[in-house]
């Protein structure tokens, strides 16, 4: 097993060891009546669905990326014991299941292989499915439920690896999610960035807790890791300014970053984390949608720090710039007199459906080589035409949970660039 110490330098360096996950059973929990709740805007055909991810999954593997599968990740680290024990405190809750189910529950989950565990930690699991294993005591939470109704709920957002974990330089942020249908994604992450043996053994900064973090929410779409001790955060419907501060706070007290420029964006479900709307495609260049306009900013610094010492010490100084100087200020912390910014001349309803399809949401493999979905065919063309290798991948079924290849992927080895030296 390599045990190359995790690393992402940069947004657009090429591309070494990606975590992805490839639909599974939680996709069947998908209803008409559940899945506005599960943040899906359409029920999924999961074997075509399958099929594009295994094709997303060839396209990284050709490009020399190690692709390692979250299920096999997490079945991994349910071989130690400690993890097993922590994924099961934390996926039954007496707040959820109520005081009669939850001991059943877990003593159901705790018998199961790692596999059959997996599966359902991943794919939750119906009060039918529940009674077929064990008997259950008297549960006013499972009388109330009907046959088929889920006990445990899936994750299928769990497709979109980029959220609930993102690195960013020399660590890892467990990211303690906004949207209930998530939160218990980041349980995942922990059992496997803190006991699978592949991450276990290497050395590397934690720049959230998680769980623990309450309010102070970021989640990795909205974080864009520039390169050379600079990141790009959006704050948006997930992101809030006290998961910025928090992340400013640990990355400045290691040295591993020294600017944060943090991106005002409107909350709306459209613009729901930044790479929808803007993801960076070589050194210098990143693909805009034309509807997100300019936005306010800030940037934010560590502060001389002598006098000081101890991470919590750091304090930050917070430069404002106005909307029209949204490109200045992110070219400013890059180390560079501008930016090219790339937006294809389409009509508004075109240029709405492509965003609204991933068109912005692409994933470098390295500086200039994209991975975008096959149907975004004007935003393809127009970073062809202007010099970029574009690698297409269907999306007819993926897109439909609102996410493209970057949300699609969680890079965990990735070299750095110098964007003040291109
Ligand atoms: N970075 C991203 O934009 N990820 C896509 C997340 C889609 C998911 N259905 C969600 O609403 O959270």
């Amino acid at each position: 097993m390599q045990s190359i110490a995790p690393y992402v330098g940069s947004e657009v360096g090429r591309l070494r060891q990606v975590i992805v996950h490839r639909p599974g059973v939680e996709l069947l929990r998908l209803t008409p009546e559940t899945m506005d709740d599960l943040l899906f805007d359409d029920l999924i055909w999961v074997r075509r669905a399958q099929e594009e991810h295994d094709e997303f999954c060839a396209v990284l593997a050709g490009a020399g990326a190690e692709v390692l599968q979250l299920t096999d990740l997490l079945r991994e680290s349910l071989a130690v014991p400690p993890a097993r024990a922590f994924v099961l405190d934390h996926a039954f809750d007496e707040r959820i299941h109520g005081p009669a189910a939850t001991p059943v529950l877990r003593a159901t989950a705790e018998a199961m292989d790692d596999a059959a565990l997996t599966e359902l930690l991943i794919g939750g699991l119906t009060k039918r499915e529940l009674l077929e294993l064990t008997d259950v005591p008297s549960s006013v939470v499972l009388h109330a439920l009907g046959a088929d109704d889920l006990v445990v709920a899936p994750l299928p957002n769990h497709l979109f690896t980029r959220d609930a974990s993102c690195w960013v330089y020399d660590g890892v942020a467990v990211n303690s999610m906004r949207m209930p249908a998530r939160t218990r994604e980041s349980v995942t992450y922990e059992a496997i960035y803190r006991w699978h043996p592949r991450f276990a053994g290497s050395e590397f900064h934690r720049w959230s807790d998680g769980l623990a973090d309450g309010q102070a929410t970021v989640e990795g779409g909205d974080v864009l890791v520039l390169g050379d001790g600079a990141v790009l955060v959006g704050m948006s419907e997930r992101t809030t300014p006290q998961g910025v501060e928090r992340l400013a706070k640990r990355l400045f007290a290691t040295g591993s970053a020294d600017r944060v420029v943090a991106l005002a964006l409107p909350s709306a479900r459209i613009f729901m984390h930044l790479d929808t709307v803007m993801t960076m495609v070589d050194e210098r260049s990143f693909i805009k949608y034309a509807d997100l306009g300019m936005l306010p900013s800030y940037t934010i610094t560590p502060r001389d720090r002598s006098g000081h010492d101890g991470r919590d010490e750091i304090e930050l100084d917070i430069a404002d710039h106005p909307p029209e100087q949204m490109h200045a200020a992110l070219a400013d912390a890059m180390g560079l007199d501008g930016l090219r910014i790339l937006t294809a001349e389409q009509d508004v309803h075109s240029a709405a459906r492509e965003q609204w399809d991933d068109g912005c949401n692409a994933l470098a493999i390295a500086p200039g080589v994209v991975v975008t979905y096959d149907r975004t065919t004007t935003s393809n063309t127009y970073l062809r035409d202007s010099g970029f290798e574009v690698l297409e991948v269907p999306g007819a079924e993926l897109g439909r949970g609102r996410g493209g290849p970057r949300c699609m992927s969680c890079p965990t080895l990735r070299e750095g660039v110098r964007p003040s030296e291109i």
